[in-house]
Formats: C-alpha cells, sequence, structure tokens
C-alpha cells in the first residue's frame, strides 16, 4: 500500500465510551478536516468544530480537532486528530465520511507508527518499545517500556554510530597513510575502540525484555521421580502435573503462570531425564534438555555433579522430609512444605537481577544478539594491526547497530512487529 494515501483509524478504545478520537495522516488529511469542519485550526490548538458530512450537508457530530503539521506531527506527516462523541453511529459516521474524500483509505494495524518510523520521527527500537508499552500490563513492563519508547536506547546507538563513523575515517587515513609510508599502523585509534567495546559490553548483560513480558522462565528438571511435577504443584499452589510414583509420569512441556511478590514467573515442569526405549518418553526427555537450554532460571533436583551447565542453576534437594540428612542446595518437601518460602525467596531474589530496575535499559533477545555481534567485531579489531582489517571490523560493528535501529536489513521484521499493535496506533 502506498504512503501517499492518507489513512484513518480509530486510535482510542472499542466504542461505546465518553469520548472517542479519530485521526488522520497523509497528504489529503487537511483538505479532508477543511472539507467536513469548514476551516482547519491553528496548529496544536484544540478547536470546537460543527463536523459536516459534505455529501449531504448533514451534521455528523460537533467535536474537538487538532491539527499537527508535517515535521511536527507524530508520524512526520499533516495530522488531524477529531475528538468526538464516543458512540459506535458517530464514530462510523464521521469515518465513513472522512473515507468519502478523495486519497484516504483505513489505515493497517501499526500504520501511524510505521509512518514516524520511515519518516524518521522514531526508530525501530522506539517503535518496539511502543509495542511493549501498549501491550504493558504491569508497572515493571510500563516503565521499562517506557525507557525504550522514549529513545533512551536510540540515543545510545546514535552516539555509538558516530563514534564509529569517526573511528572509521581515521582508519581511512591510516589506510591512505600506509599505501605511502609502508608504516606500522598506530593512529591512537585502539584505545577509543577499547572505550566503545567496553560500553557496548556493558549493555550486552543488561536485563532481558523477554522474561519481563513473559515471565521469567523458571524449568524444573531432573531425574525421573525427583519430585518435579510435585514442586511446580507445590508452588503453583494447584495441581496441574499429574504425579505419580512411576518413574516417567510426565512427557509433555507442561507451563504453568504464577506471580511471586508481583513478579511474574513462568514454572516449566518436564520429563525427568534418563535413557528411555520408550518413544514417546524420548520425545519428552528432548523436549526437557531443549527447556533447560532456555530457562531464565533452572532448578535442578537430581545429583550436583550431573547437573546441567547453565548460568543461573539452582540445586534443589527434594522430598526433604524422606532424607535423613539434607544434600547440596534449597532443601524442600512438597509435602510438608518445608522450604518452599526459603525457595520462592531465591527465585525473586535471582529474579531480581535479570529484570530492570526502575527505568534502567532492557534489551530483547534481537537487540542483544545484534550488540553482541557488534561489540565481537570491535574485540576483535583491537586484536589486530591492519587497517583494512581494523576498518571493515568497524563496519561490522556499525552495520550491527544499524540493525537494532532499524536503518539496515528488517523488512521482514517490521510486518511482525507492526502487526502486534492495534488499529489506529
Ligand atoms: N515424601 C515425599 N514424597 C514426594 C515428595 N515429592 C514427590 N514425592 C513423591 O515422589 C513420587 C514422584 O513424584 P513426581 O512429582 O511425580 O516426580 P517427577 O520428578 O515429576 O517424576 P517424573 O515426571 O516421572 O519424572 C510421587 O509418588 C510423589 O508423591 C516429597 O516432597 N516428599
Ligand atoms: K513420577
Ligand atoms: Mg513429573
Amino acid at each position: 500500500m502506498s504512503s501517499i494515501d492518507t489513512i484513518v483509524a480509530l486510535s482510542s478504545g472499542r466504542p461505546p465510551a465518553a469520548i472517542a478520537i479519530v485521526r488522520t495522516s497523509g497528504p489529503a488529511a487537511f483538505a479532508a478536516a477543511e472539507a467536513i469542519a469548514g476551516s482547519l485550526p491553528e496548529p496544536r490548538q484544540a478547536s470546537l468544530r460543527r463536523l459536516i458530512d459534505p455529501r449531504d450537508g448533514s451534521l455528523i457530530d460537533e467535536a474537538l480537532i487538532l491539527r499537527f503539521d508535517g515535521v511536527f506531527s507524530a508520524t512526520g506527516e499533516n495530522t488531524v486528530e477529531y475528538q468526538c462523541h464516543g458512540g459506535r453511529a458517530t464514530v462510523d459516521a464521521l469515518i465513513k465520511t472522512l473515507l468519502s474524500h478523495t486519497g484516504v483509505r483505513m489505515a493497517e494495524p501499526g500504520e501511524f507508527t510505521r509512518r514516524a518510523m520511515s519518516n524518521g520521527r522514531i526508530d525501530l527500537t522506539e517503535a518496539e518499545g511502543l509495542a511493549d508499552l501498549l501491550a504493558a500490563e504491569t508497572e515493571l513492563q510500563r516503565r521499562s517500556a517506557m525507557a525504550r519508547a522514549g529513545g533512551a536506547l536510540r540515543a545510545r546507538l546514535e552516539d555509538w554510530r558516530d563514534r564509529l563513523l569517526a573511528l572509521s575515517a581515521r582508519t581511512e587515513v591510516a589506510i591512505d597513510y600506509a599505501d605511502e609510508e609502508d608504516g606500522e599502523f598506530d593512529l591512537g585509534l585502539m584505545p577509543d575502540i577499547k572505550r566503545l567495546s567496553a560500553e557496548m559490553a556493558e549493555l550486552v548483560v543488561a536485563p532481558r525484555v523477554e522474561p519481563m513480558r513473559e515471565g521469567v522462565r523458571v524449568v524444573v528438571a531432573g531425574p525421573p521421580n525427583a519430585g518435579k511435577s510435585s514442586l511446580v504443584n507445590a508452588l503453583a499452589q494447584s495441581e496441574r502435573a499429574i504425579v505419580t510414583p512411576i518413574a516417567g509420569t510426565t512427557r509433555d512441556v507442561i507451563e504453568v503462570p504464577i506471580a511471586i511478590g508481583g513478579v511474574p514467573f513462568v514454572l516449566v515442569d518436564t520429563a525427568g531425564l534418563r535413557d528411555s526405549d520408550d518413544t514417546v518418553e524420548a520425545i519428552g526427555i528432548d523436549r526437557a534438555r531443549h527447556e533447560a537450554g532456555r530457562a531464565d532460571l533452572l532448578l535442578w533436583l537430581g545429583s550436583p555433579g550431573e547437573a546441567p551447565t547453565h548460568d543461573e542453576l539452582i540445586l534443589v534437594s527434594a522430598k526433604s522430609d524422606l532424607a535423613a540428612d539434607g544434600g547440596e542446595g534449597v532443601q524442600v518437601s512438597a509435602v510438608t512444605g518445608e522450604g518452599l518460602d526459603a525457595l520462592t525467596d531465591c527465585l525473586m531474589n535471582r529474579a531480581r537481577h535479570l529484570l530492570p530496575k526502575g527505568d534502567e535499559l532492557a534489551l530483547d533477545r534481537r537487540q542483544h544478539d545484534l550488540l553482541a555481534d557488534g561489540q565481537a567485531a570491535l574485540g576483535r579489531a583491537v586484536a589486530l594491526n591492519d587497517a583494512v582489517l581494523i576498518a571493515e571490523e568497524l563496519r561490522n560493528a556499525r552495520l550491527a547497530i544499524d540493525r537494532i535501529s532499524g536503518r539496515a536489513g528488517v523488512e521482514d521484521l517490521l510486518d511482525a512487529l507492526f502487526g502486534r499493535f492495534c488499529l489506529g496506533k
């Protein structure tokens, strides 16, 4: 669809409501408003207008209208906002009348934001932050999304990009110089590259968006009959997973969302790990291994020596009511409830540093992976002393940054992102 179309959509919630906000954006937005409202208000000043259907002269509504000019609007295009009465018929009549104007069509979901991005008003990280902000249900999600939507990540990326460009320019000089003098490469670039690399490395380990958006993923793993399903049920305070004395009871991955102290967790029960000839159980065990690999926190109910390697491993000594002397890790009994509080405290403490604090920046997986790529390129650059190769790594780092901000290589991603938006945003 052409971006020279003028788009219209209901930007407020589903009618009926006291007031509805209908937005138009594009080259015909002003002409359509003049045709319906008689005249345009001053920029950024709400004015009351009688809205008339130009086709038959009938009164649609009396409404406040607001006009934003081109580069000063949210989309970067001429925009008119109508704040009309929020009844369904009023909203329908206004939108139909707007659509009757030449060049006006209904917007796609997220199209206002998409235009804001293609007109350079916001970058991809801000658009992604906005998508998260619209979906935010908790205070933590809201604050973190606000930071990204407000441009905190964009500002960092733009600073790094500028410095990378300057470093590249200095490297080009060195390449020319090397041609003439055939000398060693030393233009004092390394301290600057190192500093940039260190700053990027700091953000690579920033908290992640997914645990906050989807819940901190707590995978419960261990050998068969270790008491995994019983523990999941005890933590969830509900009989979600089947428990029997038969080893190999759990096969499918079972996800149980819970909240502890306002923090969202997803408990993940898995099949007991062992060698199995049973086809179904073997599939379950594969899935269990896969889940253990993508866990934010891994609760291991087996012997410590057999624990999978994981950055966030928590050793649990289950069935503590049966054990004469406690094993390693948190002592827990799903039967008596012993140690459950200690375990939830432990989960909370570990979750805290996986989640952003206040408006601390968080990265999603895509941003994190690209930033890690960019940082790795600088890491390689500092080990080189050939200007041509260093220039290449600086370019790689810049390309990674450009992918994060949406300057490069993201067309495929945009449809998915803007599809997440509601209509009218
Ligand atoms: N006494 C006692 N028994 C427990 C405890 N937790 C689990 N059990 C028993 O241990 C057996 C296995 O428990 P499950 O929760 O099914 O163990 P699992 O690790 O999920 O087993 P699989 O899914 O087969 O791998 C059941 O008979 C439970 O009743 C506990 O804390 N104390
Ligand atoms: K079992
Ligand atoms: Mg089980």
